[in-house]
């Protein structure tokens, strides 16, 4: 019966080569061209980036959209004639191709006005092209309408036919006219910069100027300052950029920019292909072939949708008699093709083909990406705070989704719908066709527009959940100086501030949702009845079965699902670019420390190290380092010292190149350091830093990471070199005890000693020392000198330190001020050259008030003071060494007496002494 039906109807369908068949051919060759047009220069157009170009708003846009849709409206009324006439004569006197022709121009010319309508810079040619067409098209199809007039169709009507089309066409003129009369922009009032500006900025520009501020050092980020709240309680809108708000901008900045950059879509997206190799197994045959069998098994899939319906229809009307099919087999059929198109069948069989696929790319991009960020410089590091890093290195999971979106569900989904267009056409006609795709693309034009009018509130919601989470996160991971400042109320209130404003934009957005949602729905629904109505008559008329009607309503159901993904389609991979853009950022990012091509490892011969009129900026802006020159001879030690600030960390940081010099050369045993591997470099050099940092784990590993292959014994004794074995047995679980995150759970001094113990394990040629020893106290100082005269022994070292103590053992000493050297030579020289050095060690001679018991050596300030000697030299050094420098009396008022602090930069640089 089907196919007897489906013959018949194709026949019908392919009138005989004359007038008639040619105006059939046009009424749908006609607007399916047009469309066709337009959408290719519109997808031009976008991809170019044409509809960014300001100036393509028109003067007389109003007018040219208002006999647009006159133009629309007069092919509705064509077609109400037609209707008029078919009731007056009682039959219908036009043919289907009639009805689907101008069904077919409302639907393309709707299209096109909506288009004009919705864009802020309209781009004209597609539009216009598509008005030329019209003017081709449409005499010769009204010519051939009214040579081929039915005998019975009315004279008047036929009259009125011909006025709307010469009105309509007289619009479509006047269009053009006023088109190619007025060109864009010309009478566009620009106005100055200035005059163009919002008297009241917009949200943007608001963000904007918190932002600056915050640039500024005027961040209002909720701390310390009092939360701006509105007489409802919630907060006002104007709160500071969350660290998820700028990542966002920056990576929205950061798009537009190389998309600007790149001129349209097609370069840009290309700029993607650096990842290629990731997401497609280029080197693995067996991953390739897996990938071809899962694009098998889509089309697959794609065909058991289209059979399924159908097959719906055979069981219900074998049920029905209808056929002479028995409907056991008909149902063990549709059974049969439920299970290959269920989670058993198919999709399974292509989930377990595409997983090790998928793996493939998440493994390799994620350790891609890792080993890039780790083999960057430390400039990058110092840049980006490492939350961002790990969001972007996450960003390499939206790649795979942005590629599986568009081959695995966009490609068979829209297979999947010009099948079951072309197969309804066929089955009931071509208006249940045509149904179908108006109801698609009105519903993908609602959900598209209610997509993006929700945007806005989606993005509050997105912000207001990432405030909330901040807050959170800033009182837990604050608590302690939550609890020192008393301010657990305070917190408290911020936080239920933060959640009552993400339940309520989060009601907004869910309650937006379900009203998009609804209308797709109630599109679908429109369609659908449009659809059942004209199946109802063909099925009541016997040109189609029951069967037919429930296959018809198969379809529908399958339908909603692939449309609304289309509707949403171009937002998520938008999203999943900008996520993608940030990886992309840092994949492009170029280290800047690196070895040379072809480089040689360090052939050390002692570690003679010459620093030739070395310059160095971080930021190339401001100088750090000015024309240092200096020799170390092998197994030296080198002292710098100076005021906070002048570089001499710097210096230790250029030797193992954390940073390259700007200007001038570092060269070990005469070899610069830019000529050799990066990695032999840094394997003769160890560093104890200013601020170690250790793994959250326990402290064997920590200390056996300067030496993975060390043993038990070898870690025991570099702590034991370092003062820390016994205090390390003492902890509840001894060396298997966990230091916490970045060593939080060890004392500043202890945190040291185990710095200095992965030093002392790794037995480095040239040592480094930043301050290794300002968190211990004075005995456990005097101990680990004894394990650094073991460490430094016939080991060049520089030392960075404000101890005597520290000091005083080194071989040379380099005063360096506002990162030039001003002084240099032994102790002894310096202090007789009074210069900044004799400056600097005289504030360290700490004096307090003498002991009751007088056991503390004394000596008598100005005003005949009693004083007691403080510091961290031996009682004999210290009085030897203050004999050097300054006598009792002469100690000015200023600066004689002082107290040792222990931390801070008074310590560093005593130049606030006070008594005690
Ligand atoms: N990564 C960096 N980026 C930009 N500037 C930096 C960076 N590290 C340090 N600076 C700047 O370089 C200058 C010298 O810093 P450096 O750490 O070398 O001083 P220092 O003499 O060791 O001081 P201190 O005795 O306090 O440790 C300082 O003004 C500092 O702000």
């Amino acid at each position: 019966m089907i196919d007897s039906y489906h013959v018949q109807s194709t026949l019908s369908l392919r009138p005989p080569f004359t007038l008639t068949s040619i105006l059939f051919g046009l009424h749908y060759v006609y607007p399916a061209i047009t469309f066709l047009y337009y959408l290719v220069t519109s997808s031009v157009a976008v991809c170019t980036l044409q509809t960014r170009s300001p100036g393509n708003k028109h003067i007389r846009l109003r007018l040219i959209l208002s006999l647009l849709l006159f133009a629309v409206s007069t092919y509705l009324i064509q077609l109400l004639n037609l209707a008029v006439q078919s009731l007056i004569s009682k039959s219908v006197i036009f043919s289907q191709d009639t009805g689907i022709g101008l069904l077919s121009c409302i639907l393309v010319y709707g299209v096109e006005f909506a288009g004009l309508t919705n864009s802020d810079n309209p781009v004209w040619y597609p539009f216009i092209g598509s008005l030329w067409m019209a003017l081709l098209m449409e005499p010769i199809i009204e010519t051939l309408a009214v040579l081929t007039r039915r005998p019975d169709s009315l004279t008047h009507a036929q009259f009125l036919d011909i006025a709307i089309v010469a009105a309509r066409y007289l619009a479509l003129v006047t269009v053009l006219v006023i088109y190619y009369g007025l060109p864009c922009g010309t009478m566009l009032e620009t106005g100055n910069e200035a005059e163009r500006q919002f008297l009241i900025p917009k949200e943007d520009g608001q963000r904007q100027a918190d932002t600056s501020a915050g640039a500024q050092g005027l961040d209002n980020s909720g701390y310390g300052s009092v939360p701006n709240e509105s007489t409802d309680g919630t907060q006002s809108g104007d709160s500071p950029e969350s660290a998820w708000e700028r990542r966002d901008r920056e990576a929205k900045e950061q798009m537009e920019k190389r998309l600007a950059e790149q001129g349209n879509w097609f370069a840009y997206t290309r700029s993607f292909m650096v990842f290629f190799p990731y997401i497609w197994p280029v080197n693995n045959r067996a991953l390739q072939l897996r990938a071809v069998l899962v694009a098998l098994c889509l089309l697959a899939s794609n065909f058991v949708n289209l059979l399924l319906p159908r097959q719906l229809g055979i069981v219900m009307d074998s049920l029905n008699m209808v056929n002479d099919k028995s409907p056991w087999v008909q149902v063990l059929v549709l059974a049969a093709l439920k299970l290959v198109a269920s989670e058993a069948g198919l999709s399974f069989l292509r989930y377990r083909l595409w997983l090790p696929v998928e793996l493939y790319s998440f493994q390799a991009i994620s350790t891609a990406a890792y080993a890039h960020v780790l083999n960057l410089s430390s400039d990058f590091h110092d840049e980006k705070s490492s939350s961002d890093i790990m969001t972007a290195m996450g960003a390499g999971g939206s790649l795979s989704s942005m590629l599986e979106s568009v081959c695995f569900q966009a490609v068979p989904m829209l297979i999947d719908m010009a099948v079951a267009s072309v197969y309804l056409s066929l089955t009931f006609g071509p208006y249940e066709g045509f149904i179908t795709i108006a109801t698609a693309t009105l519903f993908v034009h609602i959900a598209t527009r209610m997509i993006s009018a929700l945007k806005a509130i989606r993005r509050k919601e997105v912000s207001a959940y990432f405030d909330q989470h901040y807050v959170l996160q800033a009182g837990i991971q604050g608590w302690s100086t939550v609890a020192c400042f008393n301010q657990i109320g305070y917190e408290k209130d911020r936080y239920s501030v933060a959640t009552k404003k993400q339940v309520d934009t989060s009601m907004a957005s869910s309650l937006g949702y379900m009203t998009a949602y609804a209308f797709q729905s109630l599109t679908l629904l429109c369609g659908l009845l449009a659809g059942l109505f004209l199946a109802v008559c063909q099925v009541t008329n016997a040109e189609a079965t029951p069967g037919q009607f429930v296959m018809l309503l198969t379809y529908w159901g399958q339908l909603s699902g692939p449309l609304a993904f289309f509707a949403g389609l171009g937002k998520s991979i938008s999203r999943d670019l900008i996520s993608a853009e940030k990886l992309l950022e840092i994949m492009q990012t170029k280290p800047t420390v690196v070895s040379k091509e072809g480089a040689s490892p360090l052939d050390f011969k002692g570690g003679q190290v010459s620093f030739d009129h070395v310059g160095f900026s971080y930021d190339k802006k401001k100088e750090i380092l000015k024309d240092v020159s200096l020799e170390v001879s092998p197994g030296t030690t080198v002292a710098f010292v100076g005021p906070t600030g002048a570089g001499k960390s710097t210096i230790l940081k250029l030797i193992d190149r954390f940073y390259d010099v700007t200007e001038g050369s570092i060269k070990i045993d005469g070899q610069d350091i830019r000529d050799v591997e990066l990695s032999s470099l840094r394997a003769q050099i160890g560093v104890v830093p200013q601020s170690p940092i250790m793994f959250d784990d326990i402290i064997m590993n920590n200390v056996r990471y300067a030496k993975l292959s060390a043993t038990d014994q070898e870690v025991f004794d570099a702590c034991k070199a370092a003062c820390i074995h016994d205090q390390i047995l003492g902890f509840t679980d001894g060396y298997k005890t966990r230091v916490g995150e970045r060593g939080i759970k060890l004392s500043g001094g202890e945190l040291q000693r185990v710095a200095i113990a992965r030093a002392i394990l790794k037995r480095p040629a040239i040592v480094l020392l930043d301050e290794a020893t300002s968190a211990v106290d004075t005995d456990t100082e005097q101990k680990i000198q004894e394990a650094f005269s073991t460490l430094c022994k016939d080991r060049t070292t520089f030392i960075v330190a404000h101890r005597l103590s520290t000091i005083i053992n080194a071989d040379h000493i380099i005063v360096i001020k506002d990162g030039c050297i001003v002084e240099q030579g032994s102790h002894d020289q310096l202090l007789r050259a009074e210069g900044n050095y004799a400056d600097l060690w005289s504030k360290q001679v700490f004096l307090k008030p003498r002991a009751t018991d007088g056991s503390n050596d004394q000596v008598v300030a100005e005003g005949g003071k009693t004083l007691s000697v403080m510091n961290d030299l031996t009682v004999e050094v210290t009085k030897s060494e203050l004999a050097k420098v300054q006598k009792p009396t002469t100690i000015t008022k200023s600066q004689n007496i002082s107290t040792p602090t222990r931390t801070g930069d008074d310590k560093r640089t005593a130049s606030h002494v006070r008594e005690v």
